[in-house]
């Protein structure tokens, strides 16, 4: 062998293994390496502080939850966050912040997983298949990321028996088949409760930013438990206080719709303008119509 050849083999095979040794270097540049540590508390408050509007419950609850469980090196089961409220009110859009906060690509990682019931499991007789797809789908994905994200959107349109299938990824078992689970974040969004959150918001006699948590929680998980449309009836999640955090989201007001309004104009790179925010907020429907409640 010819010696300067075989000097400049091992030159290229050393610097390659040392590249491939600090993922840091070819992370996000190459591939897209799952995030353990990614997460930062103050971006993540940052970024619920600025972006979403009149849902100071939300804000706190979910601030608290996943700050809480990034933190904890060992966690005893997976984080089941359940999103309740009317449409338009914010789930989806905190879900794509936490995903953004915790995986570098959010919403576009392949280590989130976004399930909508209608579009991902319409038929009632394939729910056998949807029970083995999801099973796999989670064991697979956790294994390599076990910062894994799954939502579900619609959990209210969700068979019941496809709930209850993932119960044992929620539980505390330390692995399932050699797999961890305990490091995952689930998130469950539905219309479900919605109602009662805007009966209680209406009637509590307090002003909105002084609505705790307590005024909502116990009617939301009560609301949920007996209503055989929420998805989540008598499922085996509740049932084993598998979820963690009920977070309910508040009807919008007309303030809060033209906050996003002016928060999409910059985001799509156009000058705010006031006057086309309030037109915009104005076109909707609002109830009572004094306090204009967007429902
Ligand atoms: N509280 C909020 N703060 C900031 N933006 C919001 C808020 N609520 C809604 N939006 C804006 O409206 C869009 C639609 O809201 P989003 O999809 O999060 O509603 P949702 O509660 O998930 O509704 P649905 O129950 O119909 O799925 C978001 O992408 C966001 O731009």
């Amino acid at each position: 062998l010819e010696p300067i050849t075989t000097a400049v083999a091992i030159a290229a095979v050393s610097a390659l293994t040392g590249y491939l040794s600090y993922p840091r270097f070819y992370c996000g540049r190459l591939v897209e390496c799952c995030e353990e540590n990614a997460y930062n508390s103050t971006a993540f408050q940052e970024d619920l502080g600025n972006k979403l509007f009149g849902q100071h419950l939300a804000h706190d609850v979910i601030f608290r939850a996943i700050t809480g469980f990034m933190n904890n090196e060992n966690p005893k089961k997976p984080l089941a966050l359940s999103l309740h409220g009317w449409t338009g009110t914010g789930k989806n859009f905190v879900s794509k912040l936490i995903a953004e906060n915790i995986q570098e690509k959010g919403m576009n990682s392949k280590y989130v997983h976004l399930f909508v019931s209608t579009m991902h499991f319409p038929h009632n007789n394939l729910i056998h298949l949807y029970k083995d797809q999801i099973q796999s789908w989670i064991r697979g994905n956790v294994s390599s990321c076990p910062r894994s994200i799954f939502i579900f959107d619609e959990m209210d349109k969700l068979h019941q028996g496809l709930i209850d299938t993932i119960k044992p990824f929620l539980d505390y078992y330390e692995q399932i088949d050699g797999v961890s689970y305990r490091k995952a974040i689930f998130i469950f969004l539905s219309n479900a409760g919605g109602d009662v959150i805007n009966k209680v918001v209406l009637e509590s006699g307090k002003r909105r930013e002084d609505l705790e948590l307590q005024d909502l929680e116990p009617v939301l998980s009560v609301q949920l438990f007996n209503n055989k449309d929420s998805g989540f009836w008598h499922s085996s999640l509740i049932d084993k206080n598998l979820i963690d955090f009920y977070v309910p989201f508040l009807p919008l007001e007309h303030r809060h719709v033209k906050q996003c309004v002016m928060a999409e104009l910059r985001h799509r790179g156009k000058m705010p303008n006031e006057e086309l925010a309030s037109r915009l907020a104005n076109e909707m429907t609002y109830f009572p119509k004094n306090t204009r409640m967007f429902f």
